[in-house]
């Protein structure tokens, strides 16, 4: 009895002593506990990782620590969302302790531009700000509509993207690993500084704003047509003078670059970028950027193997090494000469021996600047600054100066005539009102528009009906913007369509200025154009027009409604 009661006693204290034990060690954590706990074995897969998360307060533990507010030495801001309500957005099914979940802004660009600092409230959560529960959804998901992927590089994929808060394309970069320590998240970050850095110049991408979440990095900048990889796959022959301006404007971008001590590394067809206005080349991927000091102390990371300058196989990073890999980078454009990564070609064109059938396509003047950009030698290399005093590349800069100032000019006189119109109509505003208090003037009081019958001629006909303006949406068919419904339309109700009993379209504006005829030769018209069923071309002038629907082949795919014109 009394050896059952010892019993008893010991294991309720023993089950006390646990209790209070496990309580203290909640309150207190044991570090050196914690931290000879065995790691993590790293996960790959989101889901996998969102689970755990779920099931394990410690799953962060292994992950790199996230900096709060601007490191010493030159570092960056990473600051959490100020939304409340984003901040909680993938807080939804995972701890509260778990930071990386949280998506922050990353920026180096300091306190002056505040908005790089702050992600932007995603619009779903403006919606329904009361709920705490956005699900797995990151910011990127909830922020962005993904439309078509861009392209993939070994370190991110880049997506076309339509920005839910304004509606505009944009492409954005999501880095392909997940952050595997702080060594390797800090050279990714790198790259944000760069892209910020050079944001502002002409001939480099334009960069939105990056930020971290669930340890992959995304970075949001300006959509470009295609790269110039692309752009050479599709052309296959390039024009020499376009090849002159690519390279000036490559010259430029690389001379922002050295002119800071920097070396880009990476200079290749896939990292050049053809802007919005299918013109401008923009230097992208700053992933391998590094200062030429720090290049050769430390490790830097070589290109390309197809655009690699030789001296990089004996470590001598400098300068030169992109002037060899953008001069071989002008040879494949050029000739349209695909370039090897190893093997005895590879060896021949570092030794200054560039194949004769290739080579001979092009100008002499354009064969000795290539050339003299793939000297072997990298101190025999020309600089930025001498190829871009080259005579030709000379005589571009000053026509180019000189457009932009006769450009300049026109938008000037333009913004001033346009003042001057406003002033004038203003005065006359106030002289009429003036003469009205006078009773000097009385405004003529509107009318009710009375339709009439149907006309007896083209031109009465058109002063009966009232004029509905119209805009046609997209690019440029038709010159004149401004269209009248009532030009081609009759009938209750002008603007909608499907309720037109029979339509007349008439010969009006458009017709006389056939702009729409030139840009679509008549095959692509007849696989493209759709004609609206419901709309009988049954007027006096129907012989000349229809109504057709087309679907524009511009890489935006905005659906046009355009007018089109038969002939026959
Ligand atoms: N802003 C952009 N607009 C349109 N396409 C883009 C844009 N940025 C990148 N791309 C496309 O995505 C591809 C990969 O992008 P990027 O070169 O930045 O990735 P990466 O992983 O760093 O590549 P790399 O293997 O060269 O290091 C580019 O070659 C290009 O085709
Ligand atoms: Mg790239």
């Amino acid at each position: 009895m009394l050896c059952a009661y010892i019993l008893n006693t010991t294991v309720t204290l023993q089950i006390w002593s646990h209790f209070v034990r496990s309580k203290l060690i909640k309150k207190t954590p044991n570090r050196k506990m914690e931290m000879h706990r065995l790691p993590l074995p790293e996960l790959r897969d989101d889901k996998h990782r969102h689970k755990q998360c779920n099931g394990n307060e410690n799953s962060n533990r292994f992950r790199p620590p996230k900096y709060k507010g601007r490191l010493s030495q030159g570092g960056y801001v990473a600051v959490e969302n100020n939304n409340g309500a984003n901040n909680s957005q993938s807080l939804g099914s995972c701890s509260a302790h778990n930071s990386s979940n949280i998506a922050h802004a990353i920026s180096f660009r300091g306190v002056e531009f505040p908005d790089a600092n702050t992600l932007p409230a995603s619009p779903n959560v403006q919606q329904d700000a009361s709920s705490t529960d956005f699900g797995d959804q990151s910011h990127f998901e909830l922020c962005f509509e993904r439309l078509a992927k861009l392209g993939e590089g070994s370190f991110g994929e880049v997506f076309q993207v339509r920005d839910r808060s304004d509606g505009r394309l944009y492409a954005v970069k999501i880095s392909k690993q997940l952050f595997r320590g702080e060594q390797y998240r800090a050279e990714r970050l790198e790259e944000v500084r760069r892209y910020e850095e050079f944001s502002g110049h002409e001939n480099c991408i334009r960069f939105i704003r990056a930020w971290e979440q669930y340890d992959r990095l995304y970075m949001q900048m300006e959509l470009c047509r295609e790269s110039l990889e692309q752009y050479l796959l599709r052309c296959q022959q390039i024009p020499e003078e376009r090849i002159w301006h690519i390279l000036l404007d490559l010259l430029r971008a690389l001379k922002s670059l050295h002119d800071r001590n920097l070396i880009h590394l990476d200079i290749k067809l896939d990292n050049v970028l053809i802007g919005e206005d299918d013109e401008t080349c923009k230097l992208a991927d700053f992933g391998l950027v590094i200062d030429v000091d720090r290049a050769n102390s430390q490790h830097a990371t070589e290109g390309d193997s197809r655009y690699m300058a030789p001296e990089i196989l004996q470590g001598q990073f400098s300068k030169a090494a992109d002037v060899f890999s953008l001069g071989i980078a002008m040879l494949e454009l050029a000739c349209y000469m695909e370039l090897p990564s190893n093997g005895p070609l590879w060896h021949e064109l570092r030794r200054g021996i560039l194949p004769e059938e290739f080579i001979d396509k092009i100008s002499q003047e354009l064969q000795l600047v290539i050339k003299s950009m793939m000297m072997p030698d990298p101190a025999a290399r020309p600089t930025t600054d001498t190829l871009l005093s080259h005579p030709k590349l000379q005589r571009m800069q000053e026509n180019q100066k000189s457009l932009i100032t006769s450009r300049s000019f026109r938008k000037s006189r333009r913004v001033v005539y346009g003042k001057v119109c406003n002033w004038k109509s203003f005065a006359y505003r106030c002289l009429f009102y003036l003469l009205e208090i006078l009773h000097l003037y009385k405004p003529i009081s509107p009318s009710q528009p009375t339709i009439t019958p149907a006309p007896s001629s083209p031109t009465t006909f058109l002063a009966a009906v009232p004029r509905v303006e119209f805009q046609l949406v997209g690019s440029t068919p038709i010159t004149n913007r401004d269209c009248y419904a009532s030009d081609f339309l009759t009938g209750d109700d002008e603007l909608e369509l499907s309720k037109q009993e029979t339509p007349h379209v008439i010969n009006s504006t458009p017709l006389n200025h056939n702009q729409g005829k030139s840009r679509l030769d008549s095959s692509r018209r007849s696989s493209l154009g759709k004609t609206i069923p419901t709309l009988e071309l049954d007027s006096p002038y129907s012989n000349v027009a229809s109504l057709k629907l087309f679907e524009t082949s511009s890489f935006r795919r905005k659906k046009l409604f355009v007018l089109d014109y038969d002939d026959e």
